[in-house]
């Protein structure tokens, strides 16, 4: 019988120490000087877009090939890199462009494809990838202070919080992983208290997280946010009212016709973190819906395959419903399923303030940049509050009893700025 703990993680880019995000540091500039053309628009792209030099810049790139790349590590730093010049070429266009430079849609594409990976802005590319490690801080880097981000849109500390909090999140889940696989082989030899004490870890992780979802504010402010950085962060797909009905044209050759490819792709999004599905899929949480199952195409190829991995050996829940008259078990299930139903909760609180209450003030859009007509889209897409209330309500249900009318913030007592304070009775109903 396969011990799920005895998977190699590095056949799926995974690491026991760091989860989903490199467990060496990023490639923090390619080595190779052939790339130093990419390298240094990258470095001066907060001032290129600032100026509106940008388009010029990289129309007049010339197309380099991908034969000088080694590593996986330098694969990984060309896709952000290019990533980043192709959301900043799109987007800081007024009207949006909509056709993007050979010398970038064609690299991008190869390198994409390398990594079985979108060719365009996504998680990865923003957070997992994007991101320095400081030297003297040694693992585990667990706090959004633990981390840089490499490429930004604007030189702001702004965008590097936004960034970096995702990040820590990241780590943070990142450690639960090896208990994860624990569990499974926990439930197969029905050992109950093993099982009990991967609960008690998973309740850890998500207070923890929740506590780092809470510091967004401590150096983002919603109308950098929202006017400033989430322009750049948009996909192109359904993007019809913001200037781009038939998403972005990927040309194949520098012969300057019609050769290439329209694509649509989803803006880049928390929802194409692979750890968060991870825990539904553990948890036995079916979310309804083609969009997170479609969030999966934006994820790197081996952890794609990892989740479908995990999908079929999840016993947790099954295993849980059974032990009818283990309250113990069942209630500890259930805790953690109303703390992750916390975290939802909260993110929706965040959603509230960084988007939904700049998106109603009638603020001039600083940079000139198209408004997006549908404030009630996510950059990936969705219809953002009904999306998020639906993940959060299916989270809950889960649960094995039933909590009327409780909160599943109070239910998790956790101690949140935004969720209002830690009440009294902690966790007593459960
Ligand atoms: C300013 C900060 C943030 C904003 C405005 C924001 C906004 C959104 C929006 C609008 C969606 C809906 C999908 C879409 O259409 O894009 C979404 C999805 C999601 N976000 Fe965020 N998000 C933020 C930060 C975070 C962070 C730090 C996390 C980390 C836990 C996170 C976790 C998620 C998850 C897991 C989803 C998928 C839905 C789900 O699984 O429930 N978000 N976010
Ligand atoms: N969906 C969000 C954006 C978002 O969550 C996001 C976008 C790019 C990189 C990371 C993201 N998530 C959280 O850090 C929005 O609609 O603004």
């Amino acid at each position: 019988m396969t011990r799920f703990c005895d998977i190699n993680l590095d056949d799926y880019c995974l690491s026991a120490v760091s989860g989903f995000l490199p467990e060496r540091p990023p490639v923090e500039r390619l080595p190779n000087p052939y790339y130093d053309l990419w390298e240094d628009i990258c470095c001066d792209l907060p001032l290129l877009i600032t100026s509106e030099r940008l388009k010029d810049k990289l129309e007049s790139l010339p197309l380099l090939s991908t034969a000088l790349l080694n590593t996986k590590e330098e694969w990984r730093r060309a896709y952000v890199v290019l990533s980043f010049l192709s959301q900043g070429y799109i987007w800081n266009g007024n009207p949006p462009r909509r056709k993007l430079p050979v010398a970038i849609a064609v690299p991008l594409r190869k390198v994409s494809e390398y990594l079985a990976i979108q060719p365009c802005g996504t998680f990865a590319a923003y957070c997992l990838w994007n991101i320095g490690y400081s030297p003297t801080i040694g693992n585990p880097r667990l706090n959004p202070d633990d981390f840089v981000s490499l490429c930004k849109f604007t030189d702001s500390k702004e965008e590097e919080w936004f960034y970096v909090v995702s990040v820590a999140i990241e780590a943070q889940g990142g450690r639960l992983i090896p208990k994860m696989l624990d569990a499974i082989d926990a439930v197969e030899e029905n050992d109950t208290s093993r099982v009990r004490s991967f609960l008690e870890a998973f309740v850890a992780c998500v207070d923890g997280m929740i506590i780092t979802l809470d510091r967004l504010d401590e150096n983002l402010s919603r109308e950098f946010f929202y006017h400033r950085l989430r322009p750049y962060l948009r996909g192109s797909k359904n993007m019809t009212k913001s200037g781009l009905p038939d998403g972005v044209f990927y040309p194949r050759c520098q012969c300057g016709g019609e050769e290439g490819e329209w694509l649509a792709h989803s803006g880049g999004s928390n929802a194409q973190s692979s750890f968060i599905q991870l825990m539904d899929i553990i948890m036995g949480i079916e979310q309804d819906g083609d969009f997170i199952k479609d969030m999966r195409n934006y994820m790197p190829g081996p952890h794609r395959e990892f989740l479908e991995l995990m999908k079929g050996a999840s016993n947790l829940r099954p295993y849980v419903l059974s032990l009818e008259n283990d309250l113990n078990v069942r209630r500890l299930y259930d805790e953690a399923i109303l703390r992750l139903t916390a975290l939802r909760d909260c993110h929706l609180r965040v959603v509230a303030r960084y988007i939904l209450i700049p998106a109603g003030k009638d603020l001039p859009t600083k940079g000139g940049h198209m408004p997006l007509q549908e404030p009630g889209r996510g950059t990936g897409g969705t219809d953002m509050m009904k999306f998020l209330r639906t993940t959060r309500d299916t989270t809950k249900s889960a649960c094995c009893e039933h909590y009327k009318g409780s909160n599943p913030v109070q239910a998790a007592s956790i101690i949140c700025k935004t969720c209002g304070p830690r009440p009294t009775e902690q966790t007593a109903h459960l």
